[in-house]
């Protein structure tokens, strides 16, 4: 197992693959020829909100990229206004038990697979990336966005605690200040705000420009050894990775047992209410 792994990084190469595309559509996958590197594109209609289909089929794709040897990783939006609305409020208002937990074992697999990644990984943001949103652009390594949008972990200005994930992506990004700060006063940024506090790299006009920035930072890698890379990020995750599995189940109950809460179904429904009626107010 070990050795296939240590092989598959020393012999990878440019993938000839062209277009991965999962079978759902909701998200697809396509790897540049000339570069190897796969940009993976969140493809669920409207806002990418994230359900539990969604979350299955990135898990796929992720996989999908890893095994097939690309280069590297990019994860964009075909939305040109929304990156990911976050997770999905459907999910948790009034829940069906099954999909709820099923729900949070997938954002934990995301997660997982991101953060522990073998490949270099970027994100590419074309949109709004509130709370899960946030969360998929901020595992990644290097953020590029669009002006005039939003970013960051409104948790607490919903009412939620930020799981422990979100502090491991924040503290890989942020100095621990501003990372405990803007996690617990639940601060949404404008794309300047980010780029000043460093919680983006860099910021374009347009996507083909943010896909080309992602494209150079993982071209930074192209002459280091892609095992001695690869182990390098591990060795600097696996404190994270290794409390993350120690609370994985804890951490899923917390979840259930928080939107099971009559009071929390209360804030959801009328969140999500809010949010329908200022589509009502925008019609007027
Ligand atoms: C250890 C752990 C223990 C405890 C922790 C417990 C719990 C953890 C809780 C789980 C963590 C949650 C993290 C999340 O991701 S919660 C989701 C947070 N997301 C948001 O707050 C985003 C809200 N949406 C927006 O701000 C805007 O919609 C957005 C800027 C993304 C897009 O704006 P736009 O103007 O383009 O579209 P809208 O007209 O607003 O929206 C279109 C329709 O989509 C609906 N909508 C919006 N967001 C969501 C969503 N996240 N889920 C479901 N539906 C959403 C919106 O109501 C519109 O619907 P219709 O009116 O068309 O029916």
């Amino acid at each position: 197992m070990m050795r296939s792994k240590f092989l598959s990084l020393l012999i990878r190469a440019p993938s000839v693959c062209r277009s991965m595309s999962t079978a759902t559509k909701l998200t697809t996958i396509d790897v540049n020829d000339k570069t190897g590197i796969a940009t993976l594109t969140l493809n669920r209609s409207p806002i990418n909100a994230l359900n539990v289909e969604l979350l299955q089929d990135l898990n796929e794709s992720i996989k999908e990229i890893e095994d097939n040897k690309s280069r590297g990783l990019i994860l964009t939006s075909s939305n040109d206004k929304v990156f990911s609305a976050g997770l999905d409020l459907n999910e948790m208002y009034r829940p069906d038990k099954d999909r709820a937990r099923l729900l949070w074992i997938k954002l934990q697999d995301v997660w997982l697979a991101l953060y522990s990644c073998d490949l270099p990984t970027a994100a590419a943001i074309n949109g709004y990336a509130p709370a899960g949103g946030c969360l998929l652009a901020t595992v990644c390594e290097y953020r590029v966005m669009l002006p005039k949008c939003r970013i960051g972990f409104n948790e607490t200005q919903l009412g939620i605690v930020p799981p422990i994930f979100c502090m491991f992506n924040f503290l890989n990004v942020l100095p621990r200040r501003v990372a405990e700060r803007s996690l617990s006063q639940g601060q949404m940024f404008t794309t300047e705000q980010a780029l000043q506090i460093g919680l983006v790299d860099d910021v374009v006009s347009s996507k083909g420009e943010a896909l080309d920035k992602c494209t150079k930072f993982i071209d930074t890698f192209a002459k280091v050894n892609p095992l001695a890379r690869s182990l390098a990020k591990q060795q600097f995750r696996a404190a994270d990775l290794q409390r993350f599995q120690t609370e994985r189940a804890k951490d899923l109950e917390s979840f259930l047992a928080f939107i099971n809460h009559p009071q929390m179904q209360e804030g959801l429904g009328i969140y999500l209410n809010s949010l329908k009626k200022k589509q009502q107010l925008n019609a007027v």
